[in-house]
């Protein structure tokens, strides 16, 4: 994916949040070649040896807002619990051909436009966090403020760091959180979880830790790569009344397998992205 149409917008890149999401993002544009110089980065906390980095590749970090020209991107990435706050100090960073791009969980379209002059263009997205690695799966919903050029900037910034997924619902955007905003916090449950069993069937902690984590990163791996079906790479494991099968009974129980626990856990989270849009 190329950054190459954001030399179509005048103005900064503008990350307001530079945590894990917002970090991992920044990461990705500056290793796909987002010129340093464009970027601004916002975040009180930055510590001061990140800021040093930063400024040495030639990021501009904290600078004044009164210095900062209208943004050509203003990227949300603060937790949701203090948009309220962020968003109406961040308002004067953008001008009216900014585009606007959230990752918080929860916050709508509605709620970012109130702290932004009407007719604003706004992108509000999921990402997680295998952005870091380039790897990661972002779900966006745009306004109808959003121009031809502004969805191809903004795909071009959230392409970067992975594969993106646009949806005409916002709705959606909740559940969506609950599958791969969250996800990756499931699948890290399993490898810790797998260990632990290994432990508790006897193997050495360090090892079952070890085979544990290899296995859940190779299996991730052989999934992306072989483009074979989930069910059918679980099938390829599976000898007729073998181990993965006495397993898979366990696993694949109607009610209280993997797969109930699964949409148990997902409505929660969809819940919770709902409750967060305040
Ligand atoms: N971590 C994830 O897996 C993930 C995935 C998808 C979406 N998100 C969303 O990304 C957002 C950030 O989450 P995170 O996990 O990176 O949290 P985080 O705590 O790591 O990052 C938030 C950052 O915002 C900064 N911040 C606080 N007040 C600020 C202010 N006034 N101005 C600028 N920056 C300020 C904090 O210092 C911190 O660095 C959240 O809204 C979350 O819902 C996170
Ligand atoms: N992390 C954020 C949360 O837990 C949003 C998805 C992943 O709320």
């Amino acid at each position: 994916m190329s950054l190459d149409v954001l030399k179509k917008l005048e103005g900064p890149v503008v990350l307001v949040g530079a945590g894990k999401m917002g970090g991992a993002m920044l990461e990705g544009w500056l290793a796909l070649g987002l010129e340093p110089s464009r970027v601004v980065v916002l975040d009180p906390n930055l510590p001061a040896e990140a800021a040093a980095a930063f400024t040495a590749k030639g990021v501009q970090a904290n600078p004044a807002y009164d210095a900062i020209p209208p943004a050509a991107v203003l990227i949300l990435a603060v937790k949701p619990q203090v948009a309220p706050a962020v968003l109406s100090s961040v308002r004067g960073i953008a001008g009216p051909n900014t585009v606007v791009v959230s990752v918080m969980a929860g916050r709508t379209i509605g709620f970012i436009q109130e702290s932004f002059p009407r007719g604003i263009a706004i992108v509000r997205t999921i990402p997680n966090t295998p952005a870091a690695i380039g790897q990661g799966v972002t779900v966006a919903v745009a306004n109808e403020a959003v121009s031809a050029d502004a969805r191809a900037a903004a795909s071009g910034l959230l392409g970067a760091v992975g594969i993106v997924e646009w949806v005409d619902d916002e709705a959606l955007i909740d559940a969506a959180t609950a599958v791969s905003g969250s996800g990756p916090a499931y699948v890290f449950l399993l490898a810790e979880a797998l260990a632990k069993a290994g432990a508790a069937a006897g193997l050495p902690a360090d090892l079952a830790d070890r085979i544990a984590r290899g296995t859940v990163s190779g299996a991730g791996a052989l999934l992306a790569q072989s483009g074979i079906a989930p069910a059918t790479l679980r099938q390829n494991v599976t000898s007729p009344g073998g181990t993965t099968a006495a397993a898979l009974a366990v696993l694949m129980d109607e009610d209280e397998g993997f797969g109930p626990l699964l949409v148990e856990a997902v409505d929660a989270a969809t819940k919770r992205s709902r409750e967060l849009a305040g």
